[in-house]
């Protein structure tokens, strides 16, 4: 029996973090830009209803939720996501217009095989609500811009797409196999869906360049300068008008293969990358439709960073200085 007093579940990993100094130190430094751009802290419930996240088609998949029967007989789930409870916060509240929530805490996820990776990420985000179109995706992408600082991280990166073009793509391709050969960009198979489908030219000619399709505002202008299907090259105007209004366009670049790691997005998707992190530290993206779910009509767009992935690539980039 002994040994075992030692052992973890698999879903759990010795500690969370250990660097917590660092961890407040960043926290703080979010907090005072986000507070100063009108963002109010929130602290959020740990738990919801299962179907508040995924009573919907945009929902949170079940399987990455933690859950348990409740002595209602209701099924009840570790907070797996800031952003739909703070949706239905501000339904809830009967909120109109324009509204800033930002937050800091853990989600809980599940890994489909944990092998020691953690199923716990504290995350620290914020949510622009009521504020649409370009006018709030500049506003979100400036909160970024002012936090980057805060993350002590060199060398940060943020691609950018649009979900817009992502789901006119997989109507226009219409075929299940595709989020996962984009997932994977495989070239090989994007050739054998062509001969499969009978894809002509010019989506045929998209298509195989799409693997390749990530790099600085001359991707998206190549792109919109082939690209013939209305709704593809409107989304990507979009994002290039967007990136036009942006003051310091170093850290941005696209990658137009990019796939949506949350469902509810509807407009521009960001994610963020450190060179010492495999996994994405920035996650966001304009969500307009999530609200309906709630009998809203509210455009909303949000990211949050994932501290736990920084500060583990904080540490790497720590060591490779040494
Ligand atoms: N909730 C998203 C990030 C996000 C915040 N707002 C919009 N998107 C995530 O955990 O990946």
């Amino acid at each position: 029996m002994e040994e075992f007093k030692y052992l973890i579940p698999e879903e759990s990993i010795d500690a969370i973090m250990d660097n917590v100094a660092t961890l407040r130190t960043i926290e703080n430094d979010l907090r005072q830009v986000f507070v100063k751009n009108g963002y109010l802290e929130v602290l959020m419930p740990s738990f919801e209803y299962v179907d508040l996240y995924n009573d919907m088609d945009i929902g949170i998949e079940e399987e990455k939720m933690f859950q348990y029967i409740n002595y209602e007989g209701k099924r009840v789930a570790l907070r797996t996501d800031f952003t739909v409870p703070l949706a239905r916060l501000y339904s809830s509240k009967k909120e109109q217009g324009e509204k800033r929530y930002c937050y800091f805490g853990k989600v809980y996820r599940k890994e489909k095989r944990h092998k020691g990776r953690s199923s716990e990420f504290f995350q620290a985000g914020v949510e622009l609500l009521g504020k649409a179109g370009y006018e709030g995706d500049i506003e979100c992408l400036q909160v970024i811009q002012e936090t980057l600082s805060s993350l002590q991280l060199k060398d940060i990166k943020i691609e950018m797409s649009s979900a817009k073009f992502y789901h006119r793509l997989l109507k226009l391709v219409d075929d299940e196999s595709f989020v996962d050969i984009l997932k994977k960009r495989d070239l090989s198979a994007i050739k054998k869906l062509i001969e499969k489908k009978q894809i002509q030219s010019p989506l045929k000619d998209l298509l195989i360049q799409l693997p390749r399709c990530f790099g600085d505002i001359d991707i998206l202008k190549k792109m919109i300068a082939i690209i013939q299907d209305e709704e593809l090259k409107a989304a990507l105007k979009e994002l290039e008008n967007l990136y036009n209004h942006l003051n310091n366009k170093d850290v941005f670049s696209f990658d137009l293969a990019m796939t949506p790691s949350m469902k509810y997005y509807t407009g521009i998707m960001i994610k963020g990358y450190s060179p010492y992190s495999a996994e994405t530290i920035i996650n966001g993206g304009r969500y307009d439709r999530l609200m309906n779910h709630f009998h809203k009509d509210v455009p909303a767009i949000g990211f949050s960073y994932d501290l736990s992935h920084i500060l583990n690539a904080l540490e790497k980039e720590g060591e490779s200085h040494d």
